[in-house]
C-alpha cells in the first residue's frame, strides 16, 4: 500500500500546496513584523533625546509621539551644536528633525537679558509653497509651547517697506528662499552678522547664493532627500567637521523612495494616456487622494477639461497662479475638500515654459496678434518638501525630466510611514528616461530587479471598452478650448486672489467657500458621460476596482486621527490592507516587486487578474 507520507512532493493535492505556500509565506510576514517590533523596542523616545518638556507635549498634541530614524540620528548631534549634513528619503519627517532642536536652542536664548542681533536662526528653501509650509510648522510648535520666540517669513515679491516691517519685531527665526537672499542682503533689511544658525533644505545652488555672506562660526545644517553634493566642497565654503548622516532603514538600504510606496508603470503611446488615466480614474483601480503630475501648464488644463466632462472633477495646481491661490488650493488639497490635483512641478514647468514662450515668439512675429503669455514665478516648486496630506496616489501623466524629479515627486505619497503608490504613464519618447530611473532604484548590486512593476490592475480589454468614449471627447478639447480655459482661470484667480486677500485674513473660515475644483468648460458635462454603464466595464477590473474600494473603506475606518504613527494601523495594511500589496505576490520582502499576471512590458495581462487576486 503507498503510504501518502513518502509520496514525492510532485504527487501532493496543489491545494495542500497552495496552503503550504500561504503558510509558508505568513510566517516570512511575521518574521518580519517580529524583527521590525524588535527594531522599533530599540528605538529611542523624544524624552531619551534629552528634548524640552514644552516640546515633547506640543508634539503629543500633534499626535506624534516617537522620533523618526532621522530625527533621533540628528537630533543629538544639532543639539550638540555640530554641523550636519544630513540624505534621508522624501516624507521621513526632516522638517520636525532640525526645527525640534532649533527651538530647543532658541528656549535656551530667550531667558538670557543680552539682547541679540535678530534673527538668529536662517532657514533656507527652495519655493515659497515650503517657505510657507515650515513657517506654519514652526509657527505652530511656537504657539503650543507657549514660548515668545518670533519666526517671520519673507518671499522675494514682498516690498522692501514689508520686510523690514517684518524684522523690526526682532524675529528669532527667518524663513525665505534662495531668491530673496540678493534682496534682504543688498537693501541692508538683513545684517549677515546676526545669523548663528542656518538651515538649508536641498542644498545644491541655495548655498551658493549666501556662501559669501555667511559667517564662519555659523553653525549649518543642511538635509535633502536626494542630494548629490560634493560635502568636500561644502565644508570649505560652510561647515566645520560636518556629521554626514545617510540613514538607511531597515532593509531599505539608501534606497530615496520610502517602501512603503509601491510604484507602477504602464505603457503606452502619448494618445493613449487620455485614454489610460481615464481607465485609472473611472474605473477607480488607483487609491484617492490622488495627485497627477503634468509637465505644461496647458497638458494640466486640457487633462482637466477631459476629465470633467466625465464628471471627474479636478483642481489645478501650477507657477502662474497668484500666490495665494496656490497656497489656498494646497490647503484646500490638504483638508479633504478634493480628492484630484493636477499639478506642474517647477523644474519640468521652468523650461517647457521657456519651449512655450521661444514658440510664442516665432508665432507672434508671423502673426501680429495679441497672445496669452505665462509668467511663472521664480519660487514656485510643489515637488520638493511639500507635505501633502493623505496622497495615496501619485500618477506621472508625463514622465519627470530626472531621477530626481521622480523621486521628489513619489515622494509626496507615502508620507509619514502611510502607504501609498505611483503609477507612472510612459510613452515610447519617454522610455530612456524611464530605463533611467528604473536602473537608478534598482542600484549597482541589483541591476536587474523591478524596482518598478506593471500596473496590473487594469486589463486591456477594460481600458479598450473605454477607448470610443475617450477617443470623442478627446477630440472636443482642442487647443483654443485649452488656451481660452487656462487664460479665463487665471483671470479668475487674480481677481479672487486680489478681492479676497484682505477678507481671508480677517476671516480665514471663509476659505472654505472658496473652492478649486470647480468646472472650467463652457458646456456643461453631458449626463452619460458621467457613469461607465455595465456593458463597457470589464468584469475582471471591475473586481479589482472593488477590492481598492473595500480597502480604502478599512483604511478610513481604521485611521487614527491627529496624523501621529499608527502601529496597529501599520500592521494591518501590511496585512493586505492595500489591494496593490495583495495583488502583488511575487514581491520580495516588503513586497517591491509587483504584481503577478503581469507582462514585461508594463501592461496588464490579457488574461488580467490572478488566482491569488480572484481569491482576493
Ligand atoms: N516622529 C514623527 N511621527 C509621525 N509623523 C511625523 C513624525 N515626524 C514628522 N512626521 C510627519 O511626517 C510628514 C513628513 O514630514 P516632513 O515633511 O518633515 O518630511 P521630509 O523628510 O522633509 O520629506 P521631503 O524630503 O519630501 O520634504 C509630516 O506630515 C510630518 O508631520
Amino acid at each position: 500500500m503507498a503510504n501518502t507520507k513518502e509520496k514525492p512532493v510532485d504527487d501532493v493535492n496543489p491545494e495542500v500546496k497552495e496552503a503550504e505556500k500561504a503558510e509558508e509565506v505568513e510566517e516570512q510576514r511575521d518574521v518580519i513584523e517580529k524583527e521590525e517590533e524588535e527594531e522599533e523596542e530599540k528605538d529611542k523616545s523624544f524624552e531619551e533625546l534629552r528634548l524640552d518638556p514644552r516640546l515633547i507635549r506640543a508634539l503629543t498634541k500633534k499626535g506624534i509621539e516617537k522620533p523618526t530614524p532621522i530625527q533621533q540620528t540628528a537630533i543629538p548631534f544639532i543639539l550638540e551644536g555640530k554641523d550636519v549634513v544630513a540624505k534621508a528619503k522624501t516624507g521621513s519627517g526632516k522638517t520636525l528633525a532640525y526645527l525640534l532642536p532649533l527651538l530647543q536652542k532658541l528656549f535656551s536664548d530667550c531667558g538670557s537679558k543680552k539682547k541679540k542681533p535678530a534673527p538668529s536662526a536662517f532657514i533656507l528653501v527652495p519655493s515659497r509653497e515650503l517657505c510657507q509650509q515650515v513657517y506654519a510648522e514652526v509657527s505652530s510648535l511656537i504657539e503650543l509651547c507657549r514660548v515668545q520666540i518670533k519666526a517671520v517669513q519673507l518671499t522675494s515679491s514682498m516690498p522692501l517697506s514689508d520686510m523690514r516691517n517684518a524684522l523690526a519685531g526682532l524675529p528669532e527665526i527667518l524663513v525665505t528662499t534662495p531668491a530673496c537672499i540678493p534682496k534682504c542682503f543688498a537693501d541692508g533689511v538683513l545684517d549677515p552678522a546676526a545669523i548663528n544658525l542656518l538651515l538649508s533644505y536641498g542644498y545644491e545652488d541655495n548655498l551658493r547664493s549666501v556662501a559669501s555672506i555667511v559667517p564662519r562660526r555659523c553653525q549649518c545644517l543642511l538635509m535633502s532627500a536626494t542630494t548629490s553634493s560634493d560635502v568636500e566642497k561644502l565644508k570649505k565654503l560652510f561647515l566645520h567637521n560636518p556629521v554626514v548622516l545617510t540613514l538607511q532603514e531597515g532593509a531599505d538600504k539608501e534606497e530615496p523612495v520610502p517602501s512603503n510606496v509601491q510604484q507602477f508603470w504602464i505603457s503606452c503611446s502619448a494618445q493613449d494616456k487620455l485614454l489610460h488615466i481615464l481607465a485609472l480614474l473611472k474605473l477607480e483601480v488607483v487609491q484617492k487622494k490622488i495627485l497627477i503630475f503634468i509637465n505644461t501648464i496647458d497638458m494640466g488644463f486640457k487633462l482637466k477639461l477631459f476629465l470633467e466632462k466625465f464628471g471627474i472633477k479636478t483642481a489645478i495646481l501650477n507657477g502662474e497662479l497668484p500666490q495665494n491661490s496656490r497656497l489656498h488650493i494646497l490647503e484646500q488639497f490638504n483638508a479633504g475638500l478634493f480628492d484630484y490635483l493636477i499639478a506642474t512641478d517647477d523644474n519640468s514647468q521652468q523650461t517647457k515654459a521657456k519651449e512655450e514662450a521661444k514658440d510664442e515668439d516665432n508665432k507672434e512675429k508671423t502673426k501680429n496678434k495679441k497672445r496669452f503669455k505665462p509668467k511663472l514665478d521664480a519660487e514656485f516648486g510643489v515637488v520638493r518638501g511639500i507635505d501633502f496630506k493623505k496622497v495615496h496616489t501619485v500618477i506621472n501623466y508625463d514622465m519627470p525630466q530626472s531621477v530626481t524629479g521622480y523621486i521628489h515627486r513619489i515622494g509626496r505619497a507615502g508620507r509619514a510611514y502611510s502607504s501609498g503608490s505611483s503609477v507612472s504613464l510612459v510613452s515610447p519618447d519617454e522610455m530612456e528616461g524611464f530605463e533611467e530611473i528604473k536602473s537608478f532604484l534598482a542600484g549597482e548590486e541589483d541591476k536587474d530587479s523591478d524596482v518598478i512593476t506593471p500596473f496590473p490592475l487594469l486589463t486591456e480589454n477594460a481600458v479598450e471598452c473605454l477607448r470610443y468614449r475617450a477617443e470623442d471627447v478627446a477630440k472636443s478639447v482642442t487647443k483654443i478650448a485649452v488656451r481660452e480655459s487656462r487664460a479665463q482661470d487665471l483671470r479668475n484667480e487674480i481677481i479672487n486672489s486680489e478681492k479676497l486677500k484682505s477678507h481671508f485674513e480677517a476671516n480665514p473660515r471663509d476659505l472654505d467657500l472658496l473652492k478649486h475644483d470647480k468646472l472650467l468648460s463652457k458646456t456643461a458635462p453631458v449626463p452619460h458621460l458621467k457613469d461607465i454603464p455595465e456593458y463597457l466595464v470589464d468584469p475582471k477590473t471591475q473586481e479589482a476596482s472593488k477590492m481598492v474600494k473595500l480597502a480604502r473603506a478599512a483604511m478610513g475606518n481604521c485611521r487614527r486621527s491627529g496624523g501621529g504613527r499608527n502601529n496597529a494601523n501599520k500592521k494591518r495594511s501590511r496585512k493586505g490592507g492595500d489591494p496593490l500589496k495583495t495583488f502583488s505576490a511575487n514581491g520580495s520582502k516588503r513586497g517591491r516587486s509587483g504584481g503577478v499576471g503581469q507582462k514585461k512590458d508594463g501592461k496588464g495581462s490579457s488574461d488580467g487578474l490572478t488566482k491569488k487576486q480572484r481569491t482576493a
